[in-house]
């Protein structure tokens, strides 16, 4: 294997260029072996393994800046940057992470998980080059066509075309999100890909490009002049990217390795903001992966020989939360005509799709853009629609402003549906939903819940639609499953900012919000009662201040307990209602605490961060004593 010899770039820019092909087949065996047994984002990386080559090939990396948006697709890159070893350890607790991260390697010139960023790292660093007069850095984003739907890669790409910087831009275009990517930059890169105009046009750049290489520099800018002056208005018409101000080149084959180093080594000698659009495949180099690519995104184990997905060996006899939330969007839907679900992307991540497929007329995935879907949303909601507005609770950070500025300000009907609220897992610190119970609790109108349980979620979206409901309402639950093997209970209406005393106590109240209440549940249970009480608040926001009368008089000694950072969160909502009304009492809080959480398993991290089964029993018995 040419991969055992690879270390780091340094060792690959060694080898001679004909051995890169060979290269490229190692560590796309490497990735498809390792991820069979340690899952993750395999798809996306397997489509990128010869532009990673040919990047780190040509660029002098790590003097260079080479940044992969989101971050999913850096499989290659991780390997071919010293972490080969460890690469059978990525995504698990103490391993490497799953995405580019500044303080794990000198390579990984910014941090990634969220998409759409690398335009705007690259022209800073861009800048920062330039105006340390570092002419000869490059500085690159590699970024997908979903990438490129993001709001903020059009506002980079706008500034980028006015700033003489040495910057480029890869366009993985794979014509895929997680789901197909759809919308109008889709459209426009098929077209672009396809166009006969364009591609005559494209082939009549390379040609003055090939013999740029040998002439002198002086008539090469004479020659780079002309061809400015004469293509840029046809292309400047025709093509996206030329008229924000960028060169344009491509599309190219990106699995094309060696054709990829000489482009990109054509590239480096043309100073400005420049494009080049490559077309790979989502998957590339295994069969099923290229077939089912929504499936292949992130497939869990699989067998490395035959492609044959692996089947879990006891599934869970509950259902997903986010399942829990299809179906019963669905069944709303069917009762409610006003009922619309939106989605920035993640149309099988969070099972909108239960309902696209029964009403694609009335589903909206509107790409990767959270503040548009959003703010979209909240358009429906002015005109008496009751959009279902479903947001991972971490790419809802994206779309704050819209949240306040737009919805909640104006006091409008949507329902925002938080999937992934709280400790994720494998994904880490870019992907926690551990924010949202803090960002949201200081928005006025702004109604916050989190379900304890399958039947809490579905009545608390049974009770978003209801016609009295006013305002926006966050029903904020976890990945993953439920504890409820018959969940499809009849819809009941919930009393806003009204929580429940689930067990009765004497000692200790013990307070929760959400579905991690089940690990205070169990916890107590190993407790004689009836010692320790526990309540169910249901809501942050109004929070429930009639039961908070009641355990605080009762109890001084209270435990609270909630997925999201304690910072800001129900613990803070419970210390803020002591003040105010004067009570005195011991307040315990436990959540997620003020550092950023690695990845690892959910169990794991709630261990990490002090509030797992046994953390919590911990606490309760530690109280008791005092
Ligand atoms: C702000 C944000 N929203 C959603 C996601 C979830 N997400 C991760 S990868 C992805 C699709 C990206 O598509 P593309 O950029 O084309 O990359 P590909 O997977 O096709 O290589 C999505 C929606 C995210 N990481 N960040
Ligand atoms: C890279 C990315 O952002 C997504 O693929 C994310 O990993 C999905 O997370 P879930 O697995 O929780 O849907
Ligand atoms: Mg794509």
């Amino acid at each position: 294997m040419i991969l055992d010899k690879i270390n780091t770039p340094e060792d690959l820019r060694q080898l001679p260029e004909d051995s890169l092909i060979q290269l490229c087949a190692d560590i796309r065996q490497k990735i498809i072996e390792d991820c069979a047994e340690n899952p993750g984002h395999l798809g996306a990386s397997l489509g990128v393994i010869e532009l990673t080559v040919a990047l780190h090939y040509v660029l002098n990396t790590p003097y260079d800046n080479l940044i992969w948006d989101v971050g999913h697709q850096s499989y290659a890159h991780k390997i071919l940057t010293g972490r080969k070893d460890q690469f059978k350890m990525k995504r698990q607790f103490g391993g490497i992470s799953g995405f580019p991260k500044m303080s794990e390697s000198k390579y990984d010139s910014f941090g990634t998980g969220h998409s759409s960023t690398s335009i705007s790292a690259a022209l800073g660093m861009a800048i920062a080059a330039k105006i340390n007069g570092e002419t000869d850095r490059q500085s690159v984003a590699v970024i997908g066509d979903g990438s490129m739907t993001g709001g903020l890669a059009f506002e980079a790409l706008n500034n980028a075309g006015v700033h003489n910087s040495n910057l480029l831009v890869i366009l993985n275009d794979n014509n895929m999100a997680i789901d197909p990517n759809i919308g109008g930059l889709n459209d426009y890169l098929l077209d672009v890909t396809t166009s006969k105009t364009y591609n005559k046009l494209k082939e009549d750049v390379w040609h003055i490009l090939g013999k740029l290489n040998r002439i002198s520099p002086g008539m090469r800018s004479f020659i780079q002049n002309v061809d400015n002056s004469l293509k840029s208005l046809l292309l400047k018409r025709s093509n996206l990217f030329e008229a924000m101000g960028l060169r344009y080149f491509g599309p190219v084959d990106g699995h094309d390795v060696n054709h990829l180093v000489k482009i990109l080594r054509d590239m480096k000698k043309i100073n400005g903001p420049k494009l080049l659009h490559c077309i790979t495949v989502k998957g590339k180099g295994l069969k099923q992966a290229e077939a089912d690519q929504t499936t292949w995104h992130a497939p869990g184990k699989y067998n490395k020989d035959t492609g044959e997905l692996i089947k879990e060996q006891n599934p869970s006899p509950t259902p997903k939360f986010q399942d829990v939330f299809g179906y019963t969007l669905l069944e709303l839907a069917r009762a409610n005509d006003k009922i619309l679900g939106i989605t920035p992307a993640m149309p099988t991540g969070c099972s909108l799709n239960i309902m696209m497929k029964e009403m694609p007329e009335r589903c909206f995935d509107v790409g990767i853009a959270e503040q548009h879907a959003v703010t979209f949303s909240a358009g429906l909601a002015a005109k008496g629609f009751i959009p279902y507005c479903n947001i991972y609770s971490s790419f809802m950070q994206r779309a704050y402003d819209q949240v306040i500025h737009d919805t909640a300000l104006q006091n409008l009907q949507v329902v925002f549906c938080l999937d992934r609220g709280g400790i994720v897992g494998a994904d880490g610190a870019t992907h926690h939903g551990a924010y949202d119970l803090a960002y949201f609790r200081c928005i006025p109108n702004l109604t916050i819940s989190a379900p304890l349980n399958e039947e809490e979620l579905r009545n608390l979206m049974y009770t978003g639609q209801l016609p009295h409901q006013q305002g926006p309402l966050v029903i904020r639950y976890p990945r993953g499953n439920g504890f409820m093997t018959n969940w499809k209970t009849p819809f009941q209406e919930l009393p806003i900012g009204k929580g429940r005393c689930m067990i009765e106590g004497e000692e200790i109240a013990l307070l929760s919000i959400g579905a991690i209440g089940n690990l205070a549940q169990k916890a107590i249970a190993r407790i004689p009662r009836p010692t320790i009480g526990w309540y169910d608040m249901r809501f942050l926001k109004p929070i429930d201040e009639e039961l908070l009368h009641t355990i605080f008089s009762k109890f001084k000694k209270i435990i609270t307990l909630e997925d999201g950072t304690i910072i800001g969160g129900l613990g803070s909502a419970v210390i803020e209602f002591m003040n105010k009304y004067h009570y005195n009492a011991q307040v315990s809080r436990l959540g997620i605490p003020d550092k950023f959480i690695e990845h690892g398993s959910q169990q794991q991290l709630y261990k990490l961060c002090g509030y797992d089964e046994e953390a919590i029993y911990n606490q309760i018995c530690s109280l008791l004593k005092e």
